[in-house]
């Protein structure tokens, strides 16, 4: 956000308060060369009232062998800690979860808030959808920027890619391979999935963390907000009948405005597709269950 130029002011809130000035002290010293001043500093709660954009990024990294969604009994008592002082700041704008397991965190988020659903988002698979095309790209020799491809589903193991949708600059990604069987191969599709489900642990497991990737499509959200774009980028979004599902929050190709998320786009897909969704979706909705209720 600072270093793009995205907003005016950011506000710091860490319960490690230490760590949230280290963090400010060292974004500030990027201003002499960048194109814009962006104000940071660091804040509480009550300061959150009139904010536009509230990033949860607060969690629990998850320990050696656990998955995302181990972390989240540790996650949802973390993330109730802030969403409580803030609403009762009167904060009225839009939430940005990133702490995972994301879509059930964004689930509860939404419950805890109160917030119209269009206020509540997940990053949810934006950055599994990254990935994705980077592969894609690498395959196929073209910048990931040329390639429409989406992540769907849970943001972590279950995630699905619905690749009759898949296109390079508009040219289907099944008409690709076929027409370039020297370039590309035999491709084995499962396995680009299964590497970009993997991604994000091929780089935990070399730094601790991941945070390069999720930064930028998180700022990619916020500018899609702020700007007013109508961007389309999948997030983590409540689905209302969309694909068939209700009540559950996951990463679906979301319609990004001022007003947050504004709509989904139903792509359409194939019945095996659809029906790999549906179980991604069927797990979100296991270990949503456990959270419904906020106490
Ligand atoms: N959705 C995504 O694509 C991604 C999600 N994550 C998730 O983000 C979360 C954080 O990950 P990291 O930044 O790597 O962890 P980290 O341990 O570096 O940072 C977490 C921060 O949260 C703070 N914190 C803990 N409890 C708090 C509370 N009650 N109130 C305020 N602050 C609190 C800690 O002091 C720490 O500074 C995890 O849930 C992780 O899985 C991380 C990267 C990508
Ligand atoms: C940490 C995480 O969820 C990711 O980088 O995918």
């Amino acid at each position: 956000l600072v270093t793009q130029g995205v907003c005016d002011e950011i506000l710091m809130i860490d319960i490690n308060q230490e760590r949230a000035l280290g963090e400010v002290l060292d974004l500030r010293d990027t201003i002499k060369y960048l194109d814009r001043n962006v104000k940071v500093r660091t804040a509480s709660y009550a300061d959150c009232s009139d904010v536009d954009i509230i990033v949860i990024t607060a969690g629990a990294p998850p320990q050696k062998g656990q998955t995302r969604l181990d972390t989240l009994e540790v996650s949802a008592k973390i993330v109730k800690t802030i969403v409580d002082p803030v609403m009762a700041s009167g904060f009225d704008g839009i939430f940005i979860v990133v702490s995972n397991p994301v879509d059930i965190i964004a689930h509860y988020v939404y419950k805890l808030s109160g917030l119209p659903k269009n206020q509540v988002i997940g990053t949810g698979s934006s950055l599994d959808t990254s990935r994705l095309q980077n592969f894609i790209a690498e395959l196929v020799n073209v910048d990931p920027r040329s390639v429409y491809a989406y992540s769907m589903g849970e943001h972590g193991d279950s995630q699905m890619v619905p690749w009759s949708t898949v296109t390079v600059a508009g040219k289907s990604f099944n008409d690709i391979i076929q027409d370039n069987k020297d370039l590309v191969g035999d491709v084995d599709l499962d396995e680009i999935v299964k590497k970009t489900t993997r991604e994000g642990w091929e780089i935990y497991n070399r730094k601790g963390t991941t945070y390069y990737g999720i930064a930028t499509a998180c700022a990619g959200i916020i500018k899609a907000i702020l700007y007013d774009e109508n961007r389309i980028i999948p997030v983590s979004t409540l689905l209302e009948g969309e694909y068939g599902e209700t009540d559950v929050f996951a990463g679906v190709p979301t319609i990004l405005n001022r007003t947050g998320a504004a709509d989904i786009l139903e792509i359409h897909m194939t019945d095996e597709e659809l029906n790999k969704f549906h179980q991604s979706v069927e797990i979100l909705r296991e270990y949503t269950g456990k959270m419904h209720t906020p106490d």
